[in-house]
């Protein structure tokens, strides 16, 4: 299957660019990088050593208004990374640019500047405020910043309005249940305006049919309100539905960084390839995918768009005589026609 373009890497433009990132625990984490212990494996480095390397050598730039996630199985480094971002966790090499200032050189004010205002988290551990009722909880970082009761009140209200709990300003956390509970989550951190939202597992402790609910929820938040995200979870439907792009991390490394249909459509090892081997082809690649020469032929019948998905097109192919033509910025690319997506069904179900 041809691979299309890969995004290009924009540095310059980045919201967040973190640049050959290590952190290392254990007694001797200052004595690993630059030497022959930086290539053991995990448990080489845990025996050897007694030092885990919970993130190495990572480098990414999340771009402006983009929803990145970082996916990877328990243990691979994802909240270490996301972590040492806002140096809650102090890295042990690398760089890291917040809108193109430098964390690592922050002093003790800019750091509460960059926690307070510009960076706010979502955990899965809602971290609300029990004694406090929703609209205070909302308010809890303005009131930190100093901001006026009526104004906090006034940007509360409308926070909790945008994540759908009119009616529940008075509840105390405790009578809320868990997916309402990571509204107020949202809410609070929606309320300070920060330029980047960070999402730690926040929807692993809730039920399935909830969790869906949420993650459309945080779709429609990032619609509307454009802000640059950065997501951590383990699980690839997640990571699949809500990244613009996706680093799926394993061992504290990069594996493969790109968007859900360069992990679906061309995994950069064995180890993507397991985890994307369920997912069906046809509901992430697009066109573009398996669009084919169309061999001198003039293709007849309405032309489909290179960026459709291939399950939102399957109705207008099956009911095609011929091979429908592709285009991508009005220039034809090839064609596709019934035994294209019928062969990438049955290679899925192989
Ligand atoms: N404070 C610490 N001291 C020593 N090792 C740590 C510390 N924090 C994390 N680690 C180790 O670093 C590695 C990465 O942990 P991390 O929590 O970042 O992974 P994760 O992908 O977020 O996993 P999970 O989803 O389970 O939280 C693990 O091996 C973990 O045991």
């Amino acid at each position: 299957m041809a691979e299309p373009d890969a995004t290009p890497e924009t540095a310059t433009d980045a919201t967040i660019s973190i640049r050959n990132l290590w952190k290392i625990f254990g007694p001797r984490a200052n004595k690993v990088i630059g030497t022959e212990l930086a290539e053991l494996d995990a448990a080489e480095l845990k025996s050897r050593a007694d030092t885990v390397a919970a993130v190495r050598d990572v480098s990414i730039d999340v771009k402006p208004g983009e929803m990145f996630v970082v996916m990877g199985l328990s243990g691979s480094g994802k909240s270490t990374l996301v972590r040492c971002l806002t140096r809650l966790i102090d890295p042990t090499a690398g760089q890291v640019l917040v809108e193109g200032d430098d964390v690592g050189a922050m002093g003790a004010n800019e750091l509460r500047d960059l926690r307070r205002h510009r960076v706010s988290m979502v955990f899965q551990h809602f971290g609300l405020l029990p004694h406090r009722r929703v609209i205070d909880n909302v308010a809890y970082g303005l009131e930190i910043q100093g901001v006026s009761r009526g104004k906090r009140r006034t940007r509360a209200q409308d926070m909790i309005d945008l994540v759908g709990l009119t009616g529940n300003e008075d509840c105390l956390p405790e009578e809320l249940s868990g997916g309402m509970q990571q509204r107020v989550g949202l809410a609070r951190a929606l309320a300070v305006e920060p330029s980047i939202m960070l999402f730690d597992e926040p929807f692993s402790a809730l039920d399935p049919l909830i969790r869906r609910d949420m993650q459309n929820e945080v779709i429609r938040l990032h619609r509307e309100v454009g802000k640059t995200m950065m997501f951590i979870t383990h699980d690839l439907s997640e990571a699949l539905k809500l990244g613009d792009r996706i680093a799926i991390m394993r061992a504290g490394e990069i594996v493969q960084l790109g968007t859900p249909a360069d992990l679906v459509g061309s995994p950069a090892d064995d180890y993507v390839a397991d985890f994307v081997s369920e997912v069906p082809k046809t509901d992430v690649l697009s066109l573009r995918w398996i669009a084919r020469p169309a061999d001198g032929v003039a293709p007849t019948g309405t032309a489909l768009s290179a960026d459709t998905v291939i399950r939102d097109a399957i109705g207008d192919i099956m009911a095609a005589d011929n091979p429908l033509p592709v285009e991508a910025d009005g220039e034809l690319i090839g064609v596709v026609g019934q035994r294209d997506v019928l062969s990438l069904m049955a290679e899925n179900r192989s």
